[in-house]
């Protein structure tokens, strides 16, 4: 008998072949422009540059992809809509964990090898990522300071003045409480958007009560453990940052301006739903 040959696979007849007349898959996904977009600026040419290239232009599609679920995320809050809002968060949670993994393939470049890089990214520095701070002002991280920033890119700056405007994700799961008859603190449901939100004894009490019985409030506990996974998911990709930072750059100060490391390390102690983590030293008695 003849042995099968699991060597090649034959083209079933019904395979487009030709598509010099319909779409194709790189017409679909725009590959001409995505491909040619990696222009490596390092002279002699270093081996690691399409690396750190990639790692920051797929970072930039995933971040790309989080603003739009966080998005609709925050306005399917606001529509009293909780059920799909979870659900996008659950998405934004798997995106997040898809950031942090990825640390470990630059981790793979040398401080040496990284060193030949680095005169050839100027000023440059993920400081400047705008969809990375349209990230944190969703969040409810607000700074007015980093618009400016993006004074070079207006679309950009446009986008994040608007953003700091408006209420962030917690801000709007806050006012869907208020609407459904939980006791929200008044100043947290009208208020100056643009400035970050500030830890309220208030809200502390209302999640203890939820936090009591969650059977009782089985929506907003989820919603609420939901958002405390986001915040840990971001914390751990910050900190991921932080160590690969610290193992390629060392203390030098950043390209951006900052001092590096510490000015990195300042922003672990950034809390985005500082109540629910308050909320813990109350559970239990
Ligand atoms: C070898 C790799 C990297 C090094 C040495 C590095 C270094 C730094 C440093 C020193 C800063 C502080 C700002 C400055 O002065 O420049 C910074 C900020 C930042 N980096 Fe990186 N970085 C690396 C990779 C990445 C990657 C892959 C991303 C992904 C998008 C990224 C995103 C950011 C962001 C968003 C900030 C601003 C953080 C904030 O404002 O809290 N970095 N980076
Ligand atoms: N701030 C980095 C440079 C850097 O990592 C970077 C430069 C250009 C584009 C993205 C970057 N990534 C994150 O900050 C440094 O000081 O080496």
């Amino acid at each position: 008998m003849a042995v099968p040959d699991s060597t090649r696979r034959d083209l079933e007849a019904g395979i487009e072949t030709d598509f010099r007349r319909q779409m194709s898959y790189g017409d679909y996904l725009c590959l001409d422009q995505l491909l040619s977009a990696q222009r490596p600026q390092s002279d002699p040419p270093q081996h690691d540059e399409l690396l750190f290239i990639v790692q920051h232009q797929t970072s930039e599609l995933w971040l790309k992809l989080m603003v739009h679920e966080l998005r609709s995320a925050r306005a399917l809050l606001a529509a009293d809509d909780l059920a799909p809002a979870l659900k996008r968060l659950a998405r934004v949670k798997h995106i997040q964990h898809t950031l942090t993994d990825q640390w470990s393939v630059l981790a793979t470049m040398t401080p040496s090898e990284y060193a030949e890089i680095r005169p050839f990214l100027a000023t440059s520095s993920g400081f400047q990522s705008a969809q990375y701070r349209e990230v944190e002002f969703l969040l409810g991280n607000k700074d007015a300071d980093m618009v400016p920033v993006h004074a070079h890119d207006p679309a950009a700056r446009d986008v994040l003045a608007r953003l700091l405007g408006e209420p962030s994700l917690y801000d709007e799961f806050l006012r869907h409480l208020a609407r459904t008859g939980y006791a929200v603190p008044a100043d947290l449901v009208e208020r100056d958007w643009s400035v970050k939100h500030r830890a309220h004894d208030g809200l502390v009490d209302l999640f203890a009560t939820v936090y009591a019985a969650p059977e009782e409030h089985w929506g907003v506990y989820e919603t609420c453990e939901e958002l405390v996974d986001l915040e840990d998911n971001f914390q751990e990709w910050r900190f991921r940052h932080l160590q690969v930072v610290q193992r390629t750059i060392g203390h030098k100060s950043g390209t951006g301006g900052s001092s590096g490391v510490a000015f990195l390390r300042r922003a672990l102690d950034l809390t985005f739903f500082p109540e629910l983590y308050e909320v813990r030293t109350r559970i239990g008695g």
